[in-house]
Parts: structure tokens; sequence; C-alpha cells
């Protein structure tokens, strides 16, 4: 629906971001350096709600497989970059939606993602005004329980 393409150096932080109302499924792909991607599962109904998944993501050289991570609607999705620089790509399933746009705060203590600070090496981190201001997961406006998951 939408592509996407970010540039970021050492030490940026994006996320947590997730969409109201026009939920957005992401395929990424790193197209030059190396990150640290987390997928956080706001699905209410799954079992898995609440928990996160970290992928470490490398642009593919000549010997290398193709990385693809597929994040599903429902997740909350956030990175770190590694490497000096990265070159992010990614394919969504709605199209951006300012007013739907949230983010959760990266530290939350109930999350406790393991971010891979020291692969940084003293590099400091990087968040945006709006991401330093996220939520707290227990006080974030989460999606609605998708009917369809219950059946
Ligand atoms: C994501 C996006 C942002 N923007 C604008 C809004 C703002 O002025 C500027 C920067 O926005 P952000 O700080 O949200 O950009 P960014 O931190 O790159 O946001 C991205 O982060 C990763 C982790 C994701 O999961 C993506 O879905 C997306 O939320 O670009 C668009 O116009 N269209 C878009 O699709």
């Amino acid at each position: 629906m939408q592509d996407n393409q970010s540039f970021s150096v050492k030490g940026v932080l994006r996320g947590l971001h997730y969409q109201l109302g026009k939920p957005q499924g992401k395929l990424i792909r790193v197209l030059s350096g190396h990150i640290w991607d987390v997928a956080v599962d706001l699905r209410r109904e799954s079992p898995d709600f609440g928990k996160w998944a970290g992928f470490h993501l490398k642009a593919q050289s000549s010997a290398d497989q193709l990385q693809l991570l597929w994040i599903p609607e429902g997740f909350a999705h956030g990175f770190l970059v590694l490497s000096d620089t990265a070159e992010v790509f990614y394919k969504t399933t709605n199209l951006y939606h300012p007013a739907g746009d949230r983010s959760i705060l990266w530290s939350d203590p109930v999350l406790a993602i393991n971010w891979p600070i020291e692969a940084l090496d003293g590099i400091p981190l990087s968040v945006s005004p709006k991401d330093a201001l996220g939520k707290h997961f227990l006080d974030a406006e989460l999606p609605p329980v998708e009917v369809t998951h219950l059946v």
C-alpha cells in the first residue's frame, strides 16, 4: 500500500510505533547497515499480548540470504541502528494515518525490552521528541479486539 524509506545514524532509536484506525502490517528490509528490530504484540486477545521479539537485520551482501521481516497488523514496531548508518525500507498494508499515529515508550518497564545498547560502543541513544513522549504500555490506547481473531 505504501513504501517508506528512512536513513538513520548509529544510536537512532525509532518507535515503538503503531496506528489506530488504519493498522499497518510492515514488511521490513535493511538496504544498508545493521539494525535491531523489535515487534510488540498489542493484540489483547493474543496469548503473546505484551510480549516482544527482537531480530538483528542486516543488508544483504553477495554471500548472504535476503532478510525480510514481516510485522503483522496489531503490533507496535521499533528499531535501533547498530551500524554507523542504516537505510531501512518497508512496505505497509495501510497508508500513513497521522490521526491514528501512536508511540509507546521504548523504555517502558512493563515491556522491559532488552535493547542491545552495549552494541553502540558508547554512542548515545537518539530518540525523537515525539518518541520520548511515548505512552507507557499500561496507559496506551490499544487497537480494538479483532473479532475475527476470536472465532
Ligand atoms: C511514517 C511517516 C511519517 N511521516 C512524517 C511525520 C513526521 O513529520 C515525519 C517523521 O515521522 P516519524 O518520526 O514518525 O518517522 P519514523 O520514526 O521513521 O516512523 C517510522 O518508525 C518505524 C519504527 C515504523 O514502524 C514506521 O511505521 C514509522 O512509524 O514524517 C509521513 O509523512 N508519512 C509516514 O508514513
